[in-house]
């Protein structure tokens, strides 16, 4: 459905080139649904402008729906669907008047508008709402409504920039039942733009990374977890003890970031330590390994042959962030708040 090689965008600012794009390939499937992640100025927003043909790419080539972008942008207009981060609908009309404003734009007779408008206000449930002015509608149901219009002319490929920016948890967990349920109901191809890691995680089939210009990941959350992150295993042992238990730790074949640390007493908190065990403070080993809750308890039986006495244990799933983290050396909320400063 969205097939790109060498996607590349430069912009000249004040005699200066910035490389937004620098070459992406981008292949997604009829049906999938793939989220595109990275920080601020990563490029994310510029590739989905080359690829619903907003923004003449500087090289590269791209497919979107079966039609080239360069040779021909109306006829993937006319297939693909685009939702930018700015509102999409005006304020001054009522929001049936919007969609069906949106299908006659698209040649649809006034029939077809007007029955794909109804199909969508109450698909989107925004029925109750429909003769309401868009400007009155609530952050939720104006998101909501921005996907209704890019709907109208039933595309076969969704694009989504950054669809939940700004909405509160509830309408955030709203919009994407929404999405889920349209994708389910008309097999609709979606690629969107995310700042919510825990969205991408969970929503897309797909994970796709950039950072500065470049798809730096590509595959299912669950693998990019697995294979570029793992868990992150605690182990709390006595006193003195932690470099001959990280020495051990460094036995198990997929252990690596292994550090060691020393827990305050009271920090050691209400932990499973016995009153007569090691009673002034602990030391900590912490690492990273493929499939955490396998390799414990053979961590643990190591240690105890060695004689050493583990106090407490902890096994923390990586997020995408830990992903992300592995990759740049950054972690990608910190990489927002550098780039948004800069
Ligand atoms: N029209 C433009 N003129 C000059 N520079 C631009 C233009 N559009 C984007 N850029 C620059 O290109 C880089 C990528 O921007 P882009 O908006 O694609 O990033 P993004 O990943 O979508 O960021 P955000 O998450 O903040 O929307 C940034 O350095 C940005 O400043």
């Amino acid at each position: 459905m969205i097939h790109a090689r060498g996607l590349t965008r430069h912009f000249r600012v004040k005699g200066e080139t910035v490389e937004a794009v620098r070459g992406i390939d981008i292949d997604v499937a009829e049906g999938e649904l793939v989220a595109f992640l990275g920080p601020n100025g990563a490029g994310k927003s510029t590739s989905l402008r080359m690829l619903t043909t907003l923004l003449p790419p500087t090289a590269g080539t791209a497919t979107v729906a079966g039609c080239d972008i360069r040779t021909d942008p109306l006829g993937a207009r006319r297939r693909i669907g685009y939702i930018g981060q700015g509102r999409g609908a005006g304020d001054a009309f009522r929001v049936r008047d919007e969609l069906l404003f949106q299908g006659r734009f698209h040649g649809m007779s006034r029939a077809d508008a007007r029955r794909r408008a109804d199909e969508l206000l109450a698909g989107l449930e925004l029925d109750g709402v429909a003769k309401r002015v868009a400007s009155t509608l609530s952050g939720g149901q104006r998101r909501r409504l921005d996907i209704a219009l890019g709907l109208m002319h039933r595309p076969e490929l969704l694009f989504l920039d950054e669809p939940s920016t700004g909405l509160d948890p509830h309408s955030r967990a709203n919009l994407w039942q929404h999405i889920l349920r349209l994708r389910e109901e008309y097999g609709t191809t979606i690629f969107l733009t995310t700042h919510y890691l825990d969205e991408a995680d969970t929503m897309a089939e797909r994970v796709m990374i950039i950072d500065h210009g470049r798809v730096i990941a590509d595959d299912t959350p669950e693998r990019l977890k697995a294979d570029l992150a793992g868990d992150l295993i605690t182990v709390t042992v006595g006193k003195g003890e932690a470099a001959r238990a990280a020495e051990i730790a460094a036995r198990i074949p997929t252990a690596h970031e292994i550090t060691t640390g020393r827990q305050a007493p009271d920090a050691a908190g209400p932990s499973t330590a016995p009153q007569d065990g090691p009673d002034e403070g602990a030391d900590t080993v912490t690492f990273r390994v493929k499939n955490g809750p396998a390799v414990l308890p053979e961590l643990v039986r190591a240690l105890d042959a060695a004689g050493l006495w583990t106090v407490a244990t902890e096994v923390r799933r990586p997020t995408l962030d830990d992903v992300f983290l592995a990759l740049t050396g950054r972690s990608l909320r910190e990489s927002d708040q550098t780039q948004e400063g800069a």
